[in-house]
């Protein structure tokens, strides 16, 4: 008998804020619904764990041995019997976090952590200068696209997006998903178009998301936080699932949580899911071979 090759993956959408018991209970409930609903798969957006003031980062990035963050979200992982991915502050024990995307198995235990390659140090608009390297050490390496019931899924988180030879190196090693957990900034997730100027703005984030899609023939998944988590921090929503021809097959309601956040609804989360074909994915790549007309003899490969 064929083995059924359509899954389900899920991508949430939520605002965290300092309180990371409570974001904790939050991203518990995203997996547990999400579960309910089919998904095999359920990604959970970068800093899941906390979003808050620099001052705040020593007390509440935990390493990973003593996190009860990621031990709540490894127990409903095992308790809902789903594939999570999360990302969070991982303590290092120095002044800087890593900035870290689990994936944890069905039976709770961790299988791969990323740490993130590219990190935020821009000056541009009304949100810069942001400085993330102040507070983060990057990551020095890609790791292996891992098999999991959905497909072979690659690593990359929010800014690596602008890198797409991250993406394209994942391809190269097998990926047929490429996750972006992401905390978009107000300012990059509009970019102003042109032509024609009536139009205004389109989400940027969207076009890197579609074409990082459309050049590696993958899905690509992108759970997103979403609305005000303090006075001075606002993030863009736009969680969102691409197909690998780059229609956005799901995407999050634009709609934040009120602010300030009500404490005791753990369920303001919410998360959209899609069917992944991964027949699909090999007719695309076997109809369109990209990877097998690329002039390695004219540029250097990825
Ligand atoms: O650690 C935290 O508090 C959360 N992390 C973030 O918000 C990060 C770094 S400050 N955000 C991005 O990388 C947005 C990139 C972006 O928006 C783009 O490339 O368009």
């Amino acid at each position: 008998m064929k083995m059924p090759t359509k899954m389900r993956a899920a991508v949430g959408q939520m605002c965290s804020t300092d309180n990371v018991k409570r974001n904790a209970e939050m991203s518990a409930s995203i997996i547990r619904r999400a579960a309910a609903a089919d998904c095999q798969l359920v990604l959970l957006p970068e800093a899941a764990d906390f979003i808050a003031d620099a001052s705040k980062l020593q007390e509440l990035a935990k390493p990973l041995d003593s996190n009860d963050f990621v031990k709540r979200v490894r127990e409903q992982a095992k308790e809902s019997q789903v594939w999570v991915s999360v990302s969070i502050h991982e303590g290092t024990g120095t002044e800087r976090c890593k900035n870290a995307t689990l994936l944890i198995s069905p039976e709770g235990e961790v299988v791969q952590n990323y740490h993130k390659l590219h990190l935020l140090d821009v000056n541009y608009g009304n949100d810069g200068p942001i400085l993330e390297s102040k507070t983060t050490i990057k990551g020095e390496k890609l790791l292996e696209p891992y098999q999991t019931p959905v497909g072979k899924l690659g690593m990359l988180c929010c800014y690596d997006l602008r890198f797409p030879e991250g993406a394209l190196s994942l391809r190269r090693q097998g990926a047929e998903l490429i996750a972006y957990p992401s905390a978009f900034t107000m300012q990059t997730g509009k970019i102003a178009i042109t032509l024609p100027a009536a139009l205004g703005y389109v989400f940027g984030a969207k076009v890197l998301l579609r074409a990082r899609a459309i050049e590696t023939q993958s899905y690509v998944l992108a759970p997103a936080q979403i609305g005000q988590h303090s006075k001075e921090r606002e993030t863009y929503g736009h969680a969102m699932i691409v197909d690998p021809w780059g229609g956005v097959v799901a995407q999050a309601s634009t709609r934040p949580p009120s602010y300030p956040p009500n404490e005791d609804d753990v369920d303001c989360g919410t998360f959209v899911s899609a069917e992944i074909d991964l027949d699909w994915v090999k007719q695309i790549r076997e109809e369109m071979p990209l990877w097998e007309q690329r002039r390695s003899d004219v540029y250097a490969l990825v």
